[in-house]
């Protein structure tokens, strides 16, 4: 009888090898489904330990959430290499402002997170069940991108509370998944939030995926990512007029790392 269940997951488990090596397309969905299993199985174990602990919603849980999802990338066969962390140490708030290429961001997210941080996200992400739950246990700021007004009135709220929770708010400014190797154009929130909370932005750029993770060719190996961590931009003194070219500046720097970081360095010289 257990000789038959050991034979018959033996086979399943060659079925799959052969599967995997036969049809890249096989093997894609098998990773990201495996990834997607992970979170959700971890995100209820870390609820269960959230709720223990700190007893509810608070940027304190981001401290469980970290030391759990820092061990998925072993599971993947991702490293990385990280420089400029000092550069977090800045005294009170400030924003954080980084390229987002995947859902595979998470694994990088915590790689790097400074306490007290919590992140921007679109409120669609409060229904991805046990994911859901920890994303909101966090203290994840969820806004609707359907309505300008609506993020924006959420925005201004953080602005005002940044400061009384000493909170670093970390912010995708591109405001969707964009794994082309380039940046998205930024869009401004969180440069506004930076200049209404009068705090420093601070840019971090991860290397480009593209060489070992491309959904739209089943491609997704081990592979290794450079961080950097940039040094703070000051925004004391500036007002809303000062945005637009706040942005800019913040865009060209992170395109030009990032290029650099991806061993594309000459592609820097003709952004726009
Ligand atoms: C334990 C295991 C767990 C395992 C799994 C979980 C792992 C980790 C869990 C924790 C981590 C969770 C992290 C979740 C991350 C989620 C990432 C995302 O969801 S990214 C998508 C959402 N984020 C964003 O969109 C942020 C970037 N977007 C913006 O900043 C936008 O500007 C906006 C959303 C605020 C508004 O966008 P939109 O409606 O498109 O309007 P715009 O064109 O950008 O702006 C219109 C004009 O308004 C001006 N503006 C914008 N913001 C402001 C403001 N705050 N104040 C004043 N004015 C503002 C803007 O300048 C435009 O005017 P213009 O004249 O054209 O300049
Ligand atoms: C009961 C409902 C069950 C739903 C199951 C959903 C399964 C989801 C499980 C695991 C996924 C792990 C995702 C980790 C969090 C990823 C955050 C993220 O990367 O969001 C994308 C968002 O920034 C931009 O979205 P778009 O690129 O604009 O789109």
């Amino acid at each position: 009888m257990e000789l038959g269940w050991l034979l018959c997951g033996t086979a399943v488990l060659l079925l799959l090898h052969v599967l995997m090596e036969l049809s890249p397309a096989v093997n894609f969905a098998l990773r990201i489904g495996f990834y997607c299993v992970l979170c959700l199985v971890s995100s209820a174990l870390a609820a269960a330990a959230c709720l223990l602990v700190n007893g509810g919603r608070t940027v304190k849980n981001m401290r469980i959430i970290k030391a759990v999802v820092k061990t998925f990338k072993y599971f993947f066969g991702l490293r990385f290499e990280v420089k400029g962390l000092e550069n977090f140490e800045v005294e009170g708030p400030a924003i954080i402002v980084s390229n987002h290429q995947s859902i595979l961001d998470m694994m990088g997210l915590m790689e790097v997170l400074p306490d007290n941080c919590v992140q921007v996200g679109k409120k669609e992400l409060m229904y991805t069940g046990t994911v859901g739950l920890i994303i909101y246990l966090g203290g994840v700021i969820f806004i609707n991108r359907k309505s300008t007004s609506s993020a924006k009135m959420v925005m201004a709220e953080v602005a005002k509370t940044m400061a009384a929770e000493n909170l670093k708010v970390w912010v995708y400014p591109e405001g969707t998944r964009n794994c082309t190797g380039d940046l998205l154009p930024f869009k401004k929130g969180a440069f506004h939030l930076a200049v209404q909370a009068q705090v420093p932005v601070i840019p971090v750029v991860y290397s480009s995926f593209t060489t070992f993770y491309n959904p739209k060719t089943n491609l997704f190996t081990s592979g290794k990512i450079k961080v950097e961590i940039l040094p703070p931009i000051e925004t004391k003194g500036l007002t809303s007029d000062d945005v637009t070219d706040l942005t800019d500046r913040c865009f060209h720097t992170m395109r030009e790392t990032l290029f650099r970081l991806s061993g594309r360095p000459s592609e820097a010289k003709d952004s726009s």
